[in-house]
């Protein structure tokens, strides 16, 4: 029982697959990533995966983190330090955690050859990992270096009224199209709630709409369908686009049920992101590298034109523009000091003003105005 070929043919150990759980708050992420864990556990051979937990709020998870933001940043000193709220703090931890993240990645990467599985648990309130800078820098810089998947966990039994349902997918959708990577929608809980309706509303969209129109306050006194529930009839039109892109699994993280269909998925996602993802991401870096090319051959034209335009003028002032022999002489041996950042800091490097202490007595004769 194993979920993937670790190795190819070719002997040489395939990357992990990177799956970063996404969902509303309460939606089951952290039981959900416990599951998969025990799961990979229980696989023969066993197959831990790496796990990341990218919640700096979360009192307790039910596994065993790997890498936990909580061990980087104190999310309550933050928002005593920067005088924040709850979220704010969320979000300036998450931050202040990317800052890092090449670490992180670096850290991700020598595991790489250890593990088939990397598992990222996102914080609870969804729009702190969906439309924050920090959520985008870090989904991009794992996706760009290995095949990764959205698992979109949904909570089936709080879904299963037609105006939720709709709001949840498309929450889905917009984050589909923002990180443009494979999607899986999650249908958690299934023991609770089984998700075949939820199936049934995605293949079909008129059941959808009967199911809408059968539900209380979709009329007016009148009789005429409320402007909500027209809304509705025609996002549902829209939304038939987006399901074709994806896939659905029912799970329960309590029970266990699901889960290897959820790992089928998760492999068949790795196909697409490699015929879809891999070459778009190729395609948009080329893109960038090109017009950065095109920006520089740009200046230096400008800049040759601008010699010529001074040469015509002046055609004398190149001999002027000489140097004397012995002043170039002295120059040959000089060393261009470029200084890389990157490399262990030497010491004087820091010098931070706040800290700078003046001596006893010394006197500053700041400069005033006339
Ligand atoms: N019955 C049932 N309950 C579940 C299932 N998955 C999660 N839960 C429960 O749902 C609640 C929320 O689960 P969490 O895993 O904390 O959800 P979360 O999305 O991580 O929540 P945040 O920490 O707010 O992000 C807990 O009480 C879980 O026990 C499931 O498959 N079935």
């Amino acid at each position: 029982m194993s979920t993937a070929p670790s190795s190819s043919s070719s002997g040489i150990k395939r990357k992990p697959s990177v799956i970063i759980t996404i969902g509303m708050a309460g939606a089951g992420k952290s039981t959900f990533v416990q599951r998969i864990n025990s799961y990979l556990h229980s696989l023969d051979p066993p197959s831990p995966p790496y796990i990341l937990n990218l919640d700096p709020a979360v009192t307790q998870v039910p596994y065993e983190a790997n890498i936990d933001i909580r061990d980087t940043v104190n999310y309550q000193e933050v928002m005593k330090q920067y005088n924040l709220g709850p979220n704010g703090g969320i979000l300036t931890a998450l931050n202040l955690f990317t800052t890092k993240f090449d670490q992180v990645l670096g850290i991700v990467e020598k595991r790489a050859d250890t593990v088939d599985h990397i598992i990222l648990d996102t914080p609870g309130q969804i729009e702190i990992f969906t439309w924050s800078a920090s959520g985008a820098i870090i989904t991009d810089a794992i996706a760009s270096s290995l095949p990764t998947v959205v698992a979109y966990i949904v909570d089936t039994p709080r879904s299963s009224a037609p105006a939720t349902f709709m709001s949840n997918m498309l929450y889905a959708c917009s984050i589909m199209y923002k990180t443009k990577l494979p999607f899986i929608l999650v249908f958690n809980k299934t023991d609770v709630q089984p998700h075949d309706f939820a199936l049934e509303w995605m293949q079909d969209f008129e059941a959808f709409q009967s199911a809408l129109a059968s539900h209380s306050g979709s009329h007016d006194s009148e009789g005429e369908p409320t402007y909500m529930n027209s809304l509705m009839n025609s996002m549902s039109l829209v939304l038939d686009e987006f399901y074709k892109h994806l896939k659905a699994v029912g799970v329960s993280s309590m029970t266990g049920d699901g889960v290897k269909e959820f790992f089928d998925a998760v492999e068949e996602s790795r196909e697409v992101y490699e015929k879809e993802y891999l070459p778009e991401l190729e395609r948009s870096r080329a893109a960038r590298e090109k017009t950065l090319q095109d920006v520089k051959d740009d200046s230096m034209s400008r800049l040759m034109k601008d010699l010529a335009v001074d040469r015509a003028k002046n055609p004398d002032a190149a001999l002027h523009d000489r140097w004397a022999s012995d002043e170039e002489d002295d120059d040959d041996d000089a060393e261009i000091n470029i200084i890389d950042r990157s490399e262990e800091p030497w010491p004087g490097q820091y010098i931070d003003m706040t800290r700078a202490r003046r001596q006893d007595g010394e006197q500053i004769n700041w400069p005033r105005p006339s």
